[in-house]
């Protein structure tokens, strides 16, 4: 049994942020461990309220699991302020921790603030380098380099700058995925490594109901890589995923609802298990 940890804020809603990582470890039938670093009030429509987790709790939660039960991956989502990120990047390090998928979580489509201003920083220079792979969306990305892209050669511009910063001028090895869900007419997503770019060409599926697709998408592939799989593949089948759940087309909440992870269930189990 694989295990996986994600790192990330409690969306009371059960939409996004660790509700989703666990909903999507357990459908790859993996065991799913949590160190939560905020709680949130939100639902389909919004983000109400704010609790950050204290820094020197979330390096006990994290103590806690690295000395019992050592994961197969780490999925990092919502890391709230600089404390709490560089209490993660530490203890990531003391623990030697493998298969490291940061989703550099920002703002929520919603337009709340999950990450602190004074954070970026931090972030960028502690936590991005030690990831194996980072998925910014067109914000984040924006944010992260500079270029808010607007089509695929855009992405592609932004994915090798941000992989140049983040992985090339700390001598460090990595990753970055610029994921496309916010584009009008597409869902395609970029990957850039050392020496590659692949392009994921997606088709937009119709379906308001898109809450928490970042943070199901990273856990997918956290999931991906602890089974062995290399990082394009591991992406390739995450996205394969989250289209499943969106087809599904649940219906919960006024607003944008959840993902229907049942629906991915199915595919999950006939194409990697079997
Ligand atoms: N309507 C959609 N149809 C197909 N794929 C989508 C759709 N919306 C998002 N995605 C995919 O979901 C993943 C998460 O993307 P995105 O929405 O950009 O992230 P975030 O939730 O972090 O803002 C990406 O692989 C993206 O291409
Ligand atoms: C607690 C928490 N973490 C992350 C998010 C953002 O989720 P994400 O899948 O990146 O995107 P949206 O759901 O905001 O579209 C969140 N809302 N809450």
């Amino acid at each position: 049994m694989k295990k996986i940890l994600t790192i990330a804020g409690s969306d009371c809603s059960g939409g996004a942020g660790i509700q989703a990582d666990i909903k999507t470890i357990t459908t790859h039938r993996m065991y799913a461990m949590s160190v939560i670093t905020a709680l949130t009030a939100q639902n389909t429509i919004g983000v109400s309220g704010i609790m950050e987790v204290d820094a020197d709790f979330v390096a006990m939660q994290m103590d806690a699991v690295f000395s019992d039960i050592y994961p197969d991956a780490v999925k990092i989502g919502m890391v709230a302020n600089s404390d709490i990120i560089k209490i993660i990047a530490k203890k990531l390090v003391q623990y030697n921790a493998k298969n490291i998928v940061v989703d550099p979580v920002m703002v929520s489509t919603s337009g709340s603030r999950l990450l602190g201003e004074e954070a970026v920083t931090a972030l960028r220079e502690e936590l991005l380098p030690i990831a194996a792979l980072i998925t910014p969306n067109i914000p984040e990305t924006k944010m992260l380099c500079g270029i808010e892209p607007t089509s695929e050669e855009e992405m592609e511009q932004a994915a090798k700058k941000i992989f140049t910063q983040v992985y090339q001028n700390n001598g460090r090895d990595g990753a970055v995925l610029v994921k496309g869900g916010h584009l009008i007419d597409s869902a395609v997503d970029v990957l850039r490594d050392q020496s590659v770019t692949y392009v994921y060409h997606g088709y937009k599926i119709d379906n308001q109901n898109t809450h928490g697709t970042g943070c199901t998408l990273s856990s997918a592939i956290a999931c991906n890589l602890a089974n062995g799989l290399n990082v394009y593949e591991s992406v390739k089948y995450a996205k394969k995923y989250i289209n499943l759940a969106l087809q599904a087309k649940m219906n919960l909440g006024a607003g944008s609802g959840p993902l229907n992870h049942m629906a991915a269930n199915t595919w999950i189990s006939k194409e990697i298990l079997d």
